[in-house]
């Protein structure tokens, strides 16, 4: 599991690290490592280091110190830097001096002789003519959108750009982004990541990710977030053993659909199957599609006579009505963990006499998209989504998997997990059922509630960019639309490719 720390975190841990070792030398160690990732990226774009061009953007903070300092050691290394100066008088004088000492030069961004964009020739010409772009226009002190010049010099940047710390133009905390903000192929960031980085459009901008280690790992505290690794969930992933048999590996309940809409109960059955060996069994009106699909579920009418369970998942296509209010109570006042999908969250969100069904020692999951969200928490969901989330969460007593690009896990007690897709291709009719499919297998096969809703959460995306790419795991492949049946199709495939990772 790879941690994530907020900016304050970040910061408070940087003051006990400069207690034993000088700022300077921090910085140093940050933007030597900035320097050696520029180095190795303009070895692959260009095939080599000295005589390439670089500009440095450079904003009035630490993070513009952190380029300087970068610059100074590619210029050791025979490469041409310019830095562009967004605030010459603010600029860190220390990474300046050494820029300049180094045989680097520096420019305003603003003159001489602006252009109708504000932008001055030198300015414009080190941004046009560089090999790679270097952004330390602003890191985790970042406020609001960028301001107009570093907005336009963004605007212009078309080679490969490197962040330093995050791109610039992202939100630190939410990774939202409002105008213009830097699309890097890489950032470099310090000590942890942060959330702008595993949030959001800040995931996606932020491109590779490498993160240094500066010395602050003995000072941080608890991560603010998580992010699971695929080798740990491919290691986790429930797989019968010698002993085993259907029953010994949980069974699990699927409670979804109706007679005249049957695909939502195919699908999370579908799912169930395909994630876990052990036993499905269907219950509600869709019984014979259902059977007909997925010879192997075990299904019935009503979740009346079911039979046993040791997990149900429940609520996509039950409808709002009396029927299933009704089909909700039941499994809630079963005594086994419950994954609670779309008309669920409306019935609890209509009528919260439901919870009392419940019985608090058993574990619930509920899994809201944005509108859900909304109806459950009483307000409309903000630009924090994890605060968001993690509020939600501690009111039903509850794990909230949050939907979205970015999905997000809160446990009651505050911890949360992030899935960070990098793709779209999930957003299909039917994928949530699929993702509900996947959560109540393994919840039945006796994962924890917090870590089934990040494995499902996982594998469902990795399945969807698997098949949205034929199967293919080349970066460079092209994708193409898929449904939410090729998505469970590909799920076997996406296990398979987690527990190749498990193996190392
Ligand atoms: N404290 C340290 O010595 C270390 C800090 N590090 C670097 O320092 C950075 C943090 O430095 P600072 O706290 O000085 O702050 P930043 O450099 O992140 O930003 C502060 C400056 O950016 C400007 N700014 C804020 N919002 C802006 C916007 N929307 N558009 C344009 N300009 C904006 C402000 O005028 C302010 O002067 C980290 O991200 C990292 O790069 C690293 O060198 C590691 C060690
Ligand atoms: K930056």
């Amino acid at each position: 599991m790879h941690g994530v720390w907020t900016p304050d975190q970040i910061r408070a841990a940087e003051q006990q690290l400069f207690a034993e070792t000088p700022e300077p030398v921090v910085m140093r160690r940050a933007a030597y490592a900035v320097a050696v990732h520029t180095a190795r990226v303009l070895t692959d774009i260009t095939g080599g280091v000295s005589g390439r061009r670089v500009a440095l953007l450079v904003g009035a903070g630490n993070n513009g110190g952190d380029a300087l300092w970068a610059g100074a050691f590619l210029r050791r290394r025979g490469v041409g830097v310019t830095a562009v100066l967004l605030a010459p008088e603010k600029a860190h004088a220390a990474g300046l001096a050494a820029l300049r000492r180094a045989g680097g030069r520096a420019v305003s961004a603003e003159g001489p002789s602006p252009d109708t964009s504000g932008i001055g020739a030198d300015a414009a010409d080190a941004v046009e003519r560089a090999d790679v772009v270097v952004d330390g226009i602003v890191g985790l002190s970042a406020r609001g959108a960028l301001r107009p010049t570093a907005a336009e010099l963004v605007r212009r940047v078309v080679v490969p750009g490197i962040a330093v710390a995050l791109p610039s133009g992202v939100d630190p905390m939410t990774g939202a982004v409002d105008g213009p903000a830097v699309s890097a192929d890489l950032t470099v960031t310090f000590g942890g990541r942060k959330p702008c980085h595993v949030l959001g459009e800040g995931a996606v901008r932020s491109g590779e990710l490498e993160v240094v280690d500066i010395g602050l790992d003995d000072h941080l505290p608890d991560p603010e977030l998580h992010v699971l690794q695929p080798a740990e969930i491919g290691a986790a992933w429930p797989v019968p053993g010698p002993t085993d048999d259907k029953y010994t590996q949980g069974v699990i309940g699927v409670a979804a659909g109706s007679a005249t809409y049957p695909g939502a109960a195919v699908l999370a059955s579908g799912a169930a199957v395909q994630a876990t060996a052990g036993m499905v069994r269907y219950a509600g009106p869709a019984a014979d599609v259902v059977r007909s699909h997925w010879p192997e579920v075990v299904a019935t009418g009503s979740v009346r006579d079911a039979g046993k369970v040791q997990a149900w998942a429940v609520g996509p296509g039950i409808g709002l009505g009396a029927s299933g209010r009704d089909v909700l109570q039941h499994v809630l006042e079963s005594g086994r963990p419950v994954c609670a999908d779309a008309d669920s969250i409306t019935l609890f969100a209509n009528d919260p006499t439901l919870w009392d069904a419940r019985d608090p020692d058993t574990p619930l999951v509920l899994t809201p998209h944005a509108g859900e969200f909304a109806r459950l928490a009483g307000h409309e969901l903000g630009a924090d989504r994890v605060e968001a989330a993690r509020e939600v969460a501690a009111r039903f007593d509850a794990v909230v998997l949050l939907k979205g690009n970015t999905t997000i896990v809160a446990a009651p007690d505050g911890r949360v997990l992030v899935n960070d897709a990098q793709h779209s291709w999930p957003a299909t009719a039917g994928s949530g059922d699929v993702l509900t499919g996947l959560i109540g297998a393994l919840l039945a096969s006796g994962v924890e509630p917090w870590l089934a809703c990040g494995y499902a959460a996982h594998v469902h995306s990795l399945a969807a960019d698997l098949a949205a790419h034929a199967g293919s795991v080349d970066p460079a492949a092209v994708g193409a639309p898929i449904g939410a049946s090729a998505l469970l199709e590909a799920v076997p495939m996406a296990i398979r490719e987690v527990r190749r990772a498990a193996l190392g």
